[in-house]
């Protein structure tokens, strides 16, 4: 005789219910999780763990969501990527958030140290020839150029500072007027590396197509947009190359860092990497940052360009208006 209990359709749903729960998009799983009190529990600890990592444990340290009865948002939905990617046409694929049975990599996704000394550097040497690496060949303003594939050194070289992901402590703190915002958790020393600029790398047409939608939604103040432009400008001075990030619905942490019309405590710098062919939009630290400073850096000059939208960047030089972007 077999006296094993068949499962209920309990059993079978609190089974199930952490595997498809954490795919969800905020709205699905609010509707969901009124269904009954399994469910409920379910999403409750699914929304737990979605603000307690923004990261979904891509990164080296938890980047947690910080709401202190500001609002009723618990955190921010977004696709997340550590760096940036080919746009997508369609929605973005689903990414699970908010499982339990996430894993931080660790050892896994590894992590890149800076090397003091500089001695780990082998790429300067190539057949005893030290002008080996194409890394050290050139440097320009707002430009910097790290070890890639194309080098033969370990990937401790002090010349990959940007290569490792996030691996100073941040946090994302709601504010009354400016939404998120992303904050030092730590002290971070002047020129450490914070974090890249990651989302999807658009074409010009695109982005001005994207920027055009997001005009709209933002109109009616519910819709904030994270599309960057950067501009290259090529050593003749003639030319200049556009590079159009939107972390709109796939970034990282860098979607956050709001605007200020000091121009902020973050240097942004493009970093192309040997064997690579497109460069890479990187935050530094422009100065030391205590611990709880928000991090910011300047969107543009306001003028003639302006959006309308009103800054509250409290800067003695603020404007009072956003700047905008012509894309
Ligand atoms: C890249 S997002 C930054 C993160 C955003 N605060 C959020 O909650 O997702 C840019 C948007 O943040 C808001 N923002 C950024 N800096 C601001 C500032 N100084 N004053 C007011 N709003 C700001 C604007 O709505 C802007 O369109």
């Amino acid at each position: 005789m077999n006296n094993e209990k068949k499962p209920t359709g309990v059993d079978l749903l609190s089974t199930a219910a952490p595997y498809i729960l954490p795919y969800l998009p905020p709205a699905d799983l609010s509707a969901i999780s009124l269904t009954c009190k399994t469910i409920n529990l379910v999403a409750k600890s699914v929304s737990v763990g979605r603000s307690s990592d923004a990261s979904r444990n891509s990164e080296k340290h938890p980047i947690p969501f910080i709401n202190s009865g500001v609002d009723n948002h618990p955190y921010a939905y977004f696709t997340y990527t550590p760096t940036q990617i080919i746009s997508f046409t369609d929605n973005p694929p689903r990414q699970p958030w908010g499982s339990c049975s996430n894993e931080r990599p660790g050892s896994t996704l590894s992590r890149l140290k800076s090397v003091e000394d500089g001695s780990a550097c082998e790429c300067e040497r190539s057949n005893g020839d030290f002008l080996g690496c194409p890394c050290f060949r050139q440097r320009l303003p707002g430009l910097i150029w790290e070890c890639g594939s194309g080098c033969m050194c370990v990937p401790e070289c002090r010349n990959r500072a940007s290569q490792g992901g996030v691996s100073v402590r941040l946090k994302i703190v709601r504010s009354l007027m400016k939404g998120w915002g992303l904050h030092a958790d730590q002290f971070i020393k002047d020129g450490e590396f914070i974090c890249e600029y990651a989302g999807e790398l658009l074409t010009t047409k695109e982005a001005r197509k994207r920027q055009l939608i997001y005009d709209k939604l933002a109109s009616n103040g519910k819709h904030t947009s994270a599309l960057l432009v950067v501009r290259e400008h090529l050593p003749s001075g003639n030319a200049c190359m556009r590079i159009n990030i939107d972390a709109t619905r796939i970034g990282n942490v860098a979607r956050f860092i709001n605007h200020s019309c000091d121009g902020g405590n973050l240097s942004t710098v493009l970093v192309r990497t040997s064997g690579a062919l497109l460069p890479r939009v990187c935050f530094f630290a422009s100065r030391d940052i205590l611990k709880d400073e928000e991090l910011t850096f300047s969107y543009g000059e306001a003028g003639l360009n302006s959006t309308g939208s009103k800054c509250f960047c409290g800067s003695s030089c603020c404007s009072g208006f956003m700047p905008s972007e012509h894309t």
